[in-house]
């Protein structure tokens, strides 16, 4: 199926949804509710290695909360990260591989299951293969700084994206979910790939924001959708990640700049300590307000509306009951 059937499946639910789909909630964190010990390197990747039947039960139970788009368990998960962890180039693709097949086998089973009963309202859901930034494989907390220090060029992060973005694609996912992107340079580097890899899966591309008006690097959202806005392979534009009060500043932004779909998945409020591996407390928002929210951000205009770091699957539950409530 090329790149216009798969962007069409997509705009059909989006149709299907009333205007605007749910994506799922924080992954790495329902992990971690379940118990899984994720202070790694390869934080919630390091599942894909220990525990992949419980990745597919978080695909599950975020599919069961409504989500309409469920996204990987392969945003840390890179070839060089599992090199450095002894294992294979071959194992470590298998493990991208794996991630991409987790979700479409629970999607499958969900689907299969409520599709036999009468006046369910959900959709079959779409699989979007995360791709975390640079900044999330360096462990630093460099994915809300953007500063990836002067010797990462475009060509650097090229050959950083691209043995995973092909592993990721030859899995047959639905979409492709470039997350936490902190600057301009990376932003370019990921559409580029798309084209000369042709890629013929729609892709979103979301970038972090902490300080609700540009991109952590400091350069402008003019600036960072520049060439995404000139690329067939670019579906979607957004913000995952940041906290909610930022959002609706930001859509009203983002409907400036761009005629791309918007998609938001903000995190709770809390901020990620990068040294101390740990979320410290904020101004944190609960599932109420997230449903307030959501009606908020659909009415700006955000096509694809869901959670990040610290929601869990009650949050995307709220946001499904408000959004679907027409
Ligand atoms: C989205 S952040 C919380 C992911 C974890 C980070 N890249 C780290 O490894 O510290
Ligand atoms: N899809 C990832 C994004 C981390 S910022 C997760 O939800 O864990
Ligand atoms: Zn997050």
């Amino acid at each position: 199926m090329g790149l216009e059937k798969k962007s069409a499946l997509l705009e059909d639910l989006i149709k299907k949804c009333g205007g605007c789909a749910v994506v799922d909630g924080g992954f790495a964190t329902q992990l971690e509710i379940h118990g899984a010990a994720i202070n790694d390197p390869l934080w919630s990747a390091v599942s894909l290695i220990k525990n992949p039947e419980l990745i597919k039960r978080v695909h599950m139970e975020y599919l069961e909360a409504g989500a309409d788009i469920v996204v990987t368990s392969s945003y840390q998960a890179t070839i060089p990260g599992f090199l450095s962890r002894g294992l294979s180039i071959e194992e470590s693709e298998s493990l991208l591989q794996k991630s991409v097949q987790l979700a479409v086998e629970a999607r499958d089973r969900f689907w299969d299951k409520v599709s036999k009963v009468s006046g369910h309202s959900y959709n079959r859901a779409l699989v979007a293969a995360s791709i975390g930034s640079y900044g999330a494989y360096l462990a630093d907390g460099s994915e809300y700084s953007g500063n990836y220090g002067e010797d990462v060029s475009l060509d650097k992060l090229k050959d950083f994206h691209r043995r995973r973005l092909q592993v990721l694609v030859e899995a047959g996912p639905d979409l492709l979910a470039f997350e936490t992107i902190p600057n301009k340079l990376e932003a370019q580097a990921c559409v580029e790939l798309l084209e000369e890899e042709k890629v013929q899966i729609p892709a979103w591309i979301c970038f972090t924001s902490v300080d609700g008006e540009k991109a952590p690097s400091g350069e402008s959202f003019e600036e960072c959708l520049e060439a995404l806005n000139k690329s067939n392979n670019i579906y979607a534009v957004g913000i995952n990640c940041a906290p909610p009060q930022f959002i609706e500043n930001l859509i009203r932004k983002f409907a400036k700049l761009t005629k791309k779909a918007i998609v938001v998945y903000p995190n709770s409020g809390e901020v990620w300590d990068g040294k101390a591996k740990q979320w410290l407390p904020s101004q944190c928002f609960g599932d109420d307000e997230f449903e307030m929210f959501a009606t908020k951000w659909r009415d700006l205009g955000a096509k694809l509306i869901g959670g990040c770091c610290r929601t869990t699957p009650s949050t995307i539950k709220a946001i499904s009951k408000d959004l679907k409530r027409r």
